[in-house]
């Protein structure tokens, strides 16, 4: 049977705080020393289903104690608090609109506050865009959103509305293109801005441009005597604000355009010369809100066209930042995980090898800087080691693809990506679905890709060898494996998406690296005991545990033979970008 390394106990209560020497064994002891709270219910933290393997939902603690731990997290970061630096007053006039986009949290949303101070009166809206939901990706027409996301999207609206009624507003939740919905708003509530948080990318671009455009045409008479310039007596703006990295892009020692093309470079010089600025805080209140006699519900999963999912084995992740905040307080403070994060990042089985905080970052559920602050408080409380510099490490990693989308544009959607490196792919259709059902006869490869398509998530380790494999061993256009995660990844951010691929395919900007993964040294390396292959192919629990990934006859004959290091010696039928050698 396959479980899980550590159980989050289900009846602990939130706020125990391990002393820096207490280890989990002692961990458990405190714990059942506690007294059962009387509201506790037993969680079902961990499933067991009929294949005798585990599920672990993340985080692994009641809706209770998620509300209990975001409520006392925004309490310390609530303004008047005294550890707290306190906001300008609130000198603003008339009502603004604020559009939520990727940014869905209260705590430390510089867009949001913005427009509650510019405001005596402020309309928070979300749009439930039917492109999101109804489209295809670009090129090869997969879902945009799969059902997992739409589902974690859904639930992160559900929680931001209870935030925000808890503060003294609500959530107007409208279904439409943010270009029809914004400037009716505006019109009927004579909103002189909509603030929103800037993006990067051209699908995102697009949308602004046309929501600018629209509201310009916005005829407010309302808002006469607002202001004392004439011009902005008609028509509303737009003031989009930078949001959502760990650097603010102000702070940062390049104009993005010349950003260094080495990641290596980039992080030395924001680490030498930049600072990471404070959270923002959050206001006792947001309210009063404008005049809303309906304030719309979050539309149900099969509302969307969708059916409801069910994730029966591997995370199962809930949106929101209610469980953002309860995943990285149990993460950092209650299993004590960061102080050795740099041992276990490269696993790929189980919820505590990796913070996991990539899905609720992308919905902006989670602030960069809420993370820094957390590492440094954990760092002045408990310890600092290389495994808590190593997350402000990868979180810089996703810093460096957010600007790097800048200066690179949509080449970063192009077959030679930013390099424009002209390779003939190949799109063979039987190959591509072998890898994206998890059919290649590679376990390895298929434990990862059916971990994707049943939960969403896939570890680090995991994506780096299928886009090796995908490319490398099997000639695949890069662009296809892309847009599939674009489809299924909870986490998906096209910086991150795309910046990863292209590195990875080898038409990235950077051209110093190829990255071959060898899948039986990556086997050998990553899963000596087949564990994780085994939990995602129950066929191969049987076999020894050193057979599980080298299972030759008694498992799917590979599709393709491995360029290098594999025992089939049979080379992929078409040229991959760069010379491949062996890498880690
Ligand atoms: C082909 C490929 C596609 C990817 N697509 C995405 C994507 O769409 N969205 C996404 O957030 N990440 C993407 N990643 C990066 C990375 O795999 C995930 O961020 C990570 O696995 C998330 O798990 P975690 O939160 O436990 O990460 P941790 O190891 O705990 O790292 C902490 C945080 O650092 C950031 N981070 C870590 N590694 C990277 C990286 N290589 N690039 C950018 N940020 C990083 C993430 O925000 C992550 O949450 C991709 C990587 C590859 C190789």
């Amino acid at each position: 049977m396959v479980t899980y390394s550590s159980l989050s106990h289900p009846i602990a209560s939130p706020f125990i705080t391990l002393r820096k020497s207490a280890t989990k064994v002692s961990f458990l002891l405190l714990l059942l020393k506690q007294p059962f709270p009387r509201n506790c219910k037993f969680v079902a933290a961990m499933h067991s289903n009929s294949s005798g393997t585990m599920a672990v939902s993340v985080p692994g603690v009641s809706p209770q104690e998620m509300v209990a731990i975001a409520q006392e997290t925004f309490r310390r970061c609530t303004s008047s608090s005294s550890s707290g630096s306190s906001l300008p007053e609130r000198r603003g006039k008339g009502v603004a609109i604020f559009w939520f986009r990727s940014d869905l949290r209260i705590l430390d949303n510089e867009a949001l506050i913005k427009a509650w101070l510019s405001s005596q009166a402020l309309l928070p809206v979300y749009c439930v865009d039917p492109r999101l939901f109804t489209s295809s990706t670009h090129y090869f027409g997969f879902p945009k959103t799969g059902v997992l996301r739409a589902q974690f999207l859904m639930e992160s609206l559900a929680d931001l509305k209870n935030n925000l009624k808890s503060r003294g507003l609500d959530l107007l939740i409208k279904q439409g293109k943010p270009e029809d919905i914004l400037p009716l708003l505006a019109k009927a509530h004579g909103a002189h801005t909509v603030f929103a948080q800037k993006e990067t990318c051209s699908e995102e671009l697009n949308v602004e441009r046309l929501v600018a455009k629209n509201l310009r045409q916005v005829d407010q008479p309302l808002l006469k005597g607002l202001s004392t310039k004439p011009e902005s007596k008609t028509g509303t703006k737009l003031q989009l604000i930078w949001g959502g990295s760990l650097y603010h892009i102000d702070d940062i020692p390049f104009d993005c355009k010349c950003l260094p093309d080495v990641y290596t470079q980039f992080r030395k010089s924001v680490e030498s010369k930049s600072t990471v600025r404070a959270c923002l805080k959050i206001p006792t209140t947001l309210g009063p809100p404008p005049n809303i006699s309906d304030w719309g519900t979050v539309p149900e999963i099969t509302e969307l066209g969708f059916q409801k999912p069910k994730v029966e084995k591997g995370m199962r992740f809930v949106g929101g930042e209610s469980a953002a905040l309860s995943r990285l307080h149990e993460y950092f403070w209650k299993k004590d995980l960061l102080r050795i994060y740099k041992e276990t990042r490269n696993g790929m089985l189980g919820p505590d090898y990796s913070t996991k905080f990539s899905p609720w970052l992308a919905a902006g559920n989670l602030s960069a800087r809420f993370i820094y602050e957390e590492v440094k408080r954990y760092e002045a409380e408990r310890q600092s080691n290389n495994s808590t510099y190593w997350v402000l490490f990868e979180l810089i990693w996703r810093d460096y693809f957010r600007f790097l989308s800048i200066k690179e544009g949509n080449t970063l959607f192009n077959p030679g990506g930013p390099r424009k490196v002209e390779v003939n792919w190949n799109q063979d259709s039987i190959l591509f679905d072998a890898w994206r059902d998890g059919h290649t006869g590679y376990p390895l490869i298929d434990a990862n890709m059916r971990e994707l398509s049943t939960t969403g998530f896939m570890s680090n380790r995991g994506r780096q060898i299928v886009c090796s494999f995908l490319v490398r061993d099997m000639g695949i256009d890069w662009r296809m494996g892309a847009e599939w995660f674009e489809s299924c990844l909870l986490d998906y951010d096209p910086c991150s998406n795309y910046g990863n691929w292209t590195y990875g395919a080898g038409v990235g900007n950077d051209p110093r690296e190829d990255r071959y993964f060898s899948i039986p040294k990556q086997a050998q390396n990553y899963d000596p005991e087949g564990e994780f292959v085994a939990y995602w192919l129950p066929e191969l629990r049987a076999l020894p545990k050193e057979k599980r990934n080298f299972p030759g006859h008694l498992y799917i004959k590979p599709v393709v033979g491995l360029k290098h290091g594999g025992s089939n010696k049979t080379s992929s039928k078409t040229r991959t970008a760069g010379r491949a050698k062996t890498w880690k």
